[in-house]
């Protein structure tokens, strides 16, 4: 019963939105036609979902927006600067500091140089590394936004004891990065090995979990790894819970395999040898999806508003305990208690 629970004094809340997509267009279908997606009506759920969050009895601590914040045809119709400026002009409502994560729609309108030098990236957010019993180690980054290779992550602690960590899913991609970088060529070369179409999107001939090598997904590369490794080295040290954060999911029972990040794999292995990880939240599946790992590892994604119809709703307030969170999510995201692994 989780009114018996140990710890029932509520540490803080945070809110929770995924996949917003918005552009100024008529209603559309996805690629396989099986869904809707309501372009315009995004950045009515959107304001919504932050009226509700400034109604809350304490505003949120912060909002994690999970990507793809509008759609990629704002491209297409020159319309990219206009639609990011509307959709942050809802944003500038909200009473809690937002924290953005780069998914693969903001590579369609925007290359990593501009998104570093926009309002999307939030790593004045960081926090510092305080402990008084854990030695002081190097893990702040500079992300400059010259460095053709630089990833965007950072991390920051609400509340004694809690870490949070926005990862990079698009470090390894074919999006976002000039033909010259290290990391767009053996991104190529990763994804050619397993996806021989010519259209990179395409899952023709694609197997199993293999679905996933498409040119909408990405993965973390070997830099990224080592210093999350080594945050989460500090956090298991200082007895912490870790949520990380992404836009893609990294288990393929959270959501469609096709949604999947390339090197899902490594990132698992790596966030379940740490014990201090207790959530994986992503996005990207518009779907949405849950699964609870053999660690007890709780992998969230969270359905998409763009695929959300008008009398529905698509986010979330996490209400976070000594020894759980819960989930309060509304309209199509289900309630979830968390309850956080042994450790
Ligand atoms: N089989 C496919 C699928 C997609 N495309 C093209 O790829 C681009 C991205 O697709 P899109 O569905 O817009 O990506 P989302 O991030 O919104 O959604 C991801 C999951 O599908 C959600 O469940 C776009 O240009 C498509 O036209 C393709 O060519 N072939």
């Amino acid at each position: 019963m989780e009114t018996e629970a140990a710890g029932n004094n509520l540490y803080f809340t945070f809110g929770v939105i995924a996949d917003i997509q918005y552009a100024d267009i008529r209603n559309g279908l996805n690629y396989s036609r099986t869904r809707e997606r309501y372009y315009r009506n995004s950045l009515r759920l959107l304001r919504n979902a932050i009226k509700e969050w400034n109604e809350e009895p304490v505003a949120p601590n912060f909002i994690l927006q999970l990507g793809d914040i509008i759609d990629g045809c704002n491209s297409q119709i020159k319309a990219s600067e206009e639609a990011l400026q509307t959709v942050l002009n809802e944003f500038t409502n909200c009473l809690s500091p937002v924290h953005h994560v780069w998914g693969n729609h903001e590579f369609y309108n925007f290359d990593r140089k501009q998104l570093l030098k926009s309002v999307l990236n939030s790593k004045h957010l960081e926090g510092d590394i305080v402990s008084s019993n854990v030695p002081s180690i190097s893990i702040k980054t500079e992300i400059n936004p010259d460095d053709s290779e630089a990833f965007y992550g950072y991390h920051f602690s609400p509340f004694p004891k809690f870490r949070f960590i926005i990862t990079d899913a698009y470090d390894l991609s074919i999006l976002g990065r000039g033909k010259s970088s290290k990391k767009h060529n053996e991104s190529v070369q990763i994804l050619k090995s397993y996806n021989k179409n010519e259209n990179p999107n395409s899952p023709e001939g694609l197997a199993g979990l293999n679905i996933r090598f498409l040119g909408f997904n990405g993965g973390f590369s070997q830099e990224q790894l080592e210093w999350l490794n080594a945050v989460l080295d500090f956090s298991d040290q200082n007895q912490e819970k870790v949520t990380v954060v992404g836009h893609l999911p990294i288990h393929p029972g959270s959501t469609d395999p096709v949604c999947v990040a390339w090197n899902f794999n490594e990132m698992l292995s790596m966030l379940q040898a740490h014990s201090s990880v207790v959530c994986f939240i992503a996005g990207h599946d518009h779907d949405g999806g849950y699964y609870l790992d053999d660690c007890g590892i709780h992998h969230l994604t969270f359905e998409g508003v763009i695929e959300t119809s008008p009398e529905s709703q698509a986010f979330g307030t996490v209400h976070v305990y000594e020894d759980r969170m819960i989930l309060e999510g509304r309209g199509r995201i289900p309630r979830r208690v968390l309850w956080y692994r042994e450790r």
